[in-house]
Order: structure tokens, then C-alpha cells, then sequence
């Protein structure tokens, strides 16, 4: 089939290059000249396992182009996917400008019937605003052209976004057009076969699906911090409690490991707009307001922890910084808790020593050049010579360092685990103190 795409970020990049591979031809158009570019020379713009490789390939084959020309790529599709950011807006409502600016576009150049398929993530009602936007464009320029608006939210996770676009669990389609959902039905034929993906719906629950499925996720981390927090005090193992409630298969393993919060461009401010959509609809969203306070506070959780064991002096000491990006496999920083780590260790007058295996760039654009800031090539490097060591994303690469060496790259003898990756009898037999999150250990060491 015929598709365009608007915006070729992590949602439409992905999306564009996997339906290609299933035989589409995909015409992605981006605002941006530079990155669009940069792609037609098959440059990916962002890091993200296997998606190179199916972009180059499809661009090659001809089966997928890159454009800034909104026209032509309007032109081209049966389907004309939505794939912008909707970043939160001041009072953390999601900001519709740029999903509203694609609708103007499209009934600016509307000729014949299409599917205008919205697959950013929106507030409940936005299909609705869009096919009116879409039909005021027509009627200014006395257009009678059929259309559809299907709500299509995505569910891929960064670091698995093209296996996750290539098999997803289930396909939201909400619409209460039989002809669109026919369309749709055709396009996801081939990702349909073995088992029935499809959820059929109307708009506005596939809207409020997505929320709620990132809302559900971001409750479940937010839950496992606060027993985290509890079991710190009271002198049990986070990790224990965790694999004790996992085998219940009515609580699941996923999404329950705690950590120094969640971030990424999605559970902050999905979580935040959809509190926004309750209580503007007269609803005080009580659970989402304590996820949220709950992620925020634990983001300071591994400063508190450093800063304790310090007795509050961090002034003149350095801190070896493993991991950046806000989760493996990604180099996207949105919402990092590394973020409000480094600024807080620098506020306090700690220097820093970090290594990610991705984020670096990222990390350099963020915060350019600094005297208390080095970026290292490897674990080991930003080890050296530190008074202590954070590990803050859980890379592979991270998980089984020998401690013995360890210690003696070290100039402290102290780690803080972040995502409770190690045994802390393993670190401690290897002369190293240990901190990890809602071990019972961290508040008896700190004793
Ligand atoms: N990142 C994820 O993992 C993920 C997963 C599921 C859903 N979502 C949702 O999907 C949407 C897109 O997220 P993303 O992470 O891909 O965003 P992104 O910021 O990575 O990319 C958005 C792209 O849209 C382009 N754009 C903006 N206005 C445009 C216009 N008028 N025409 C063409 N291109 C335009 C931008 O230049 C940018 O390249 C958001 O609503 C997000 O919440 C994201
Ligand atoms: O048990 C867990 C699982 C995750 N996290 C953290 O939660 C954040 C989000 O992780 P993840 O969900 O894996 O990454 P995203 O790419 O942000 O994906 C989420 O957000 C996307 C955008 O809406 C959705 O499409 C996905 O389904 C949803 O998982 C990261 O900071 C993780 O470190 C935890 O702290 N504990």
C-alpha cells in the first residue's frame, strides 16, 4: 500500500521503515531539512537497535523515501500517518500544535479519500479536532474530498523499537468507520497472521488506551519505588520482595524493578497530561498525582544516598557516572534520572566522571563543554581515580565488572547501585561499600 508519514522521529521512523519492510512504500516527511538530509544519505538520526539496517535497505529498494515537501507526500499515500511530538505544554497538558499543524497541511492538499491515521499520543477528543481542522482547510478552499481520522496509538519502547513495531502485542484501531478500519485491517494483514491483533474501538477509548497503558506501567515502577523506600527502612530486600510478588502471575515480573525513577519522553508526561485531561474535566486524578510525586522524589534518590555517605561533603570529590540515557539500548536522555543527578553532584561541587556506551553526543549537546564534567571511553576509565561509582543505567556492559579491580581503579571504596544489578555480599567481600535501592543494607551501612 501507499503511506506517508509525518515526522520521522523514534515513532516515525520506526514505523515508516517496518511497514517498508513489509512491502509498503513509505514517503516519511519531517519539517526538518537537515535531519530529512541526512537521511536520505542513511543517516539515522538516533540510536536504535536494527533500525539502520531496514532504513538503508528500504531506501535502496525504493521502497522508502524522505521529504520536506508536505505537498507531494500527501499526494502519495492511501494512509497519511501522524507521527509528531506532543511535548508538554506549560501546565503539562500535551501541546497539539504541531498534530494540528499536520491537519491544516492535509486539507490544504486533500484530493481524493484518504486515512488520516494519528498515531501520536493524544488527549481524548483530538481525532475529533483533527477531522475538524482537516474539513475547515477543506471547506476554505470549497473541497468536497471524503476522509477518515483513525486513532492508531503506538506502544513501541526505545531500545526495542523495531522489534516491538514488527510484533506488537496488540493493535489499537479506533474508529467508527468500517471503510477506514478495512484500510487499516489491509495494511496490518501482514503483522495479523497468527493471532488476532487487532482491537477494534472508538476514538476516544484508543486515545485514553494509550494513557492508561503508560499510566498502568508508570504505577507499577512508582509502586515498587515506594516499597523500595519501605523496605530500606524496615530492613528487607527490595530484590527478595520483588521475585516473591513476580511469581504470582496476577502481578507478572514486568515492570516491577525499582530503581531512580523512570524517565524517557513518555511516562512523565503522559502521566502529567492525563492528570491534566482528569481535572479538567472536574476529576482530581489522586493515584497519577502520587506516581508522579513518587518518580520525582525518587530521582533524588541516589544524590541523598551519595551525599549521606559523604556526611553532605561532596565538595572537591569526584563520582564515576555509569549510564546516562534514561534506559539501555537508547541514546535518548529525555527525562534522564541521570539529569537531576549530574546537576545536583555539580551543585554540590562534585566532579564527574561518566561513561555511557550511546549517550555521550547527547550528553555533550546537553551540557557542552565543563570543567567538572569528563566523558570517558569506557566503565574503566571513569572509574579511575573516583571517590565513588553510580551506576545509573543498567547496560549489559555493566553488570558483572570484577569488584577486586574494581576497587583498586577506585580511590573510594563505594558503590551505588541504582539498578540493584549486583549481589551487595559480592561487593562487599571485594572491600567495596554498597548502596542499593530498598536493600535494607544502604540505611545500615549509612548507620
Ligand atoms: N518515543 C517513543 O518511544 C514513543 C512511543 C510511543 C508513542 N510516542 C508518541 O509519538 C509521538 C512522536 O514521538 P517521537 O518520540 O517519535 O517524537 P520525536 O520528537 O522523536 O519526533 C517528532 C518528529 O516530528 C517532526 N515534526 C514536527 N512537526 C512536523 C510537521 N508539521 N510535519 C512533519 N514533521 C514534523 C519533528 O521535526 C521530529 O522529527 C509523541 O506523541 C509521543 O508521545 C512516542
Ligand atoms: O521495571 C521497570 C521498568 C522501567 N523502568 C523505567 O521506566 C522508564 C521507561 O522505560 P520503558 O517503558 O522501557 O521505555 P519507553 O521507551 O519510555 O517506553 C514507554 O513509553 C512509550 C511511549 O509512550 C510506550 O510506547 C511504551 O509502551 C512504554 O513502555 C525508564 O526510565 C526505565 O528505566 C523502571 O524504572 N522499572
Amino acid at each position: 500500500m501507499k503511506v506517508t508519514i509525518f515526522g520521522t522521529g523514534y515513532v516515525g521512523l520506526v514505523t515508516g521503515a517496518c511497514l517498508a519492510e513489509m512491502g509498503n512504500h513509505v514517503v516519511c516527511v519531517d519539517i526538518d531539512e537537515a535531519k530529512v538530509e541526512r537521511l536520505k544519505q542513511g543517516v539515522i538520526p538516533i540510536f536504535e537497535p536494527g533500525l539502520d539496517a531496514i532504513v538503508r535497505r528500504n531506501h535502496a529498494e525504493g521502497r522508502l523515501d524522505f521529504t520536506t515537501d508536505a505537498a507531494t507526500a500527501i499526494a502519495h499515500g492511501e494512509l497519511i500517518f501522524i507521527a509528531v511530538g506532543t511535548p508538554p505544554d506549560e501546565d503539562g497538558s500535551a501541546d497539539l500544535s504541531y498534530v494540528l499543524a499536520v491537519a491544516r497541511s492535509v486539507g490544504q492538499h486533500l484530493d481524493r479519500y484518504v486515512v488520516v491515521v494519528n498515531k501520536s499520543t493524544v488527549p481524548v477528543g483530538t481525532a475529533d479536532r483533527v477531522r475538524e481542522t482537516v474539513a475547515a482547510e477543506l471547506a476554505a478552499r470549497k473541497a468536497s474530498v471524503e476522509f477518515d481520522v483513525v486513532s492508531n496509538p503506538e506502544f513501541l519502547k526505545e531500545g526495542a523499537a523495531v522489534e516491538d513495531c514488527l510484533r506488537p502485542d496488540r493493535i489499537i484501531v479506533g474508529s467508527s468507520s468500517p471503510r477506514a478500519v478495512a484500510v487499516l485491517r489491509r495494511l496490518y494483514a501482514p503483522f495479523n497472521r497468527n493471532h488476532e491483533r487487532l482491537v477494534v474501538m472508538d476514538e476516544r477509548s484508543a486515545e485514553l488506551t494509550k494513557y492508561a497503558a503508560n499510566a498502568m506501567l508508570a504505577t507499577k515502577i512508582s509502586f515498587m519505588n515506594e516499597i523500595a523506600n519501605i523496605a530500606e527502612r524496615v530492613g528487607a530486600d527490595v530484590e527478595l520482595v520483588r521475585r516473591g510478588i513476580g511469581a504470582d502471575p496476577r502481578i507478572g515480573y514486568h515492570f516491577i524493578y525499582p530503581g531512580a525513577g523512570y524517565g524517557g519522553s513518555c511516562f512523565p508526561k503522559d502521566v502529567q497530561a492525563l492528570e491534566r485531561t482528569a481535572s479538567s474535566h472536574g476529576y482530581q486524578a489522586q493515584l497519577l498525582d502520587a506516581v508522579e510525586a513518587v518518580n520525582r522524589r525518587q530521582k533524588g534518590k541516589l544524590f541523598e544516598l551519595i551525599s549521606r555517605h559523604f556526611g553532605g561533603e561532596l565538595r572537591g570529590k569526584t563520582i564515576a557516572v555509569w549510564g546516562l540515557a534514561f534506559k539501555p539500548n537508547t541514546d535518548d536522555m529525555r527525562e534522564a534520572p541521570s539529569r537531576p543527578l549530574l546537576e545536583a553532584l555539580w551543585q554540590a561541587g562534585a566532579r564527574v566522571r561518566a561513561f555511557d556506551p550511546e549517550a555521550q553526543a547527547e550528553t555533550r549537546r546537553l551540557y557542552g563543554e565543563r570543567d567538572d564534567l569528563l566523558l570517558c571511553e569506557d566503565a574503566t576509565t571513569a572509574a579511575q581515580g573516583a571517590d565513588a561509582l553510580v551506576v545509573v543505567t543498567e547496560w549489559k556492559a555493566f553488570r558483572s565488572p570484577d569488584f577486586v579491580r574494581l576497587r583498586d581503579t577506585l580511590a573510594g571504596a563505594v558503590i551505588f547501585d541504582g539498578r540493584n544489578l549486583y549481589d551487595p555480599a559480592a561487593v562487599e567481600e571485594a572491600g567495596l561499600a554498597y548502596y542499593g535501592i530498598g536493600r535494607g543494607r544502604s540505611l545500615q551501612v549509612t548507620r
